[in-house]
């Protein structure tokens, strides 16, 4: 379980994100989402221990990771997988070889065990056979979906995503969304999911959480948010509305 008490974050003067509450059950998908400069990527990087919270608590499982020097923080991140928004690929290395650092980084596991963890979650994101290719042949897509494999190598308990559908076409999305619906089933891992696509939120999330200057304004189930009276949470909603006017 993730559970933030009282946090709020300050830049300076600027407080940016104000008193948030947040409960993220075992096993649950959370999509957070919200407007550009509403606070989300902060509340993400506090999530993961990246930057620190200004007040309050955030416990990940029974440790409150506000309180830990960085090396405890690195054992807790060794249970967080981590897809980022430009999939963060080391471009010099072949698919399987990023998908094994982590694992050749932190564990003592023998080659032969590590060759056949990457066959294996490469096969779960769909990329059979790509082991040996360049990150700069692949499309932004497949980019996503070797960083989720690397997220998952090391069997993590929380996978957090940076807007995974960012720069990827409605198709492509629409299968990233299948990918981390599937991962969350197969694995049976908790998911915080940042994005500013509501229709992707939508599909994924067991409950949302709206961020709005630096606040939660609505967290409830898919169905329930889409019945919001909250003109806020009813304007994001509209955007999506005129998005798929837009697609035609
Ligand atoms: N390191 C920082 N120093 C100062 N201000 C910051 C810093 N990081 C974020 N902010 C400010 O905090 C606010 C929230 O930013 P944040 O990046 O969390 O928003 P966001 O919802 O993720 O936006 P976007 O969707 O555009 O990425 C913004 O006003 C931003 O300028």
């Amino acid at each position: 379980m993730i559970r933030l008490v009282d946090v709020c974050k300050s830049f300076g003067e600027k407080e940016v994100l104000h008193h948030i509450n947040l409960t993220i059950e075992e096993g649950e998908t959370l999509a957070i989402i919200g407007g550009s400069g509403s606070g989300k990527s902060t509340l993400l990087r506090l999530l993961i221990g990246l930057i620190r919270p200004t007040a309050g608590e955030i416990w990940i499982g029974d440790q409150d990771i506000a309180q830990l020097t960085e090396k405890e923080l690195d054992k807790v991140r060794l249970h967080m997988g981590m897809v980022f928004q430009y999939s963060a690929l080391f471009d010099s290395m072949t698919v399987g070889d990023n998908v094994a650092f982590g694992l050749r980084e932190h564990t003592d596991l023998p080659e032969t065990e590590i060759q056949r963890i990457v066959t294996e979650k490469l096969h779960l994101v769909g990329l059979d056979n790509a082991a040996q290719r360049m990150p700069s042949e692949l499309s932004g897509g497949m980019k996503k979906r070797v960083s989720l494999a690397r997220a998952i190598a090391f069997g993590p308990d929380i996978i957090f995503y940076d807007e995974p559908s960012s720069g990827l076409d409605p198709l492509m999305t629409a299968k990233i969304d299948e990918l981390i619906l599937h991962t969350q089933q197969t694995l049976d891992v908790t998911s915080v999911v940042v994005t500013h696509d509501m229709v992707s939120a939508c599909r994924i999330a067991d409950r949302i959480a709206m961020v709005h200057e630096g606040s939660i304004i609505a967290l409830d189930t898919v169905e329930n948010i889409k019945q919001s009276k909250d003109e806020r949470v009813r304007a994001f909603f509209r955007t999506v509305a005129i998005d798929r006017e837009a697609q035609g």
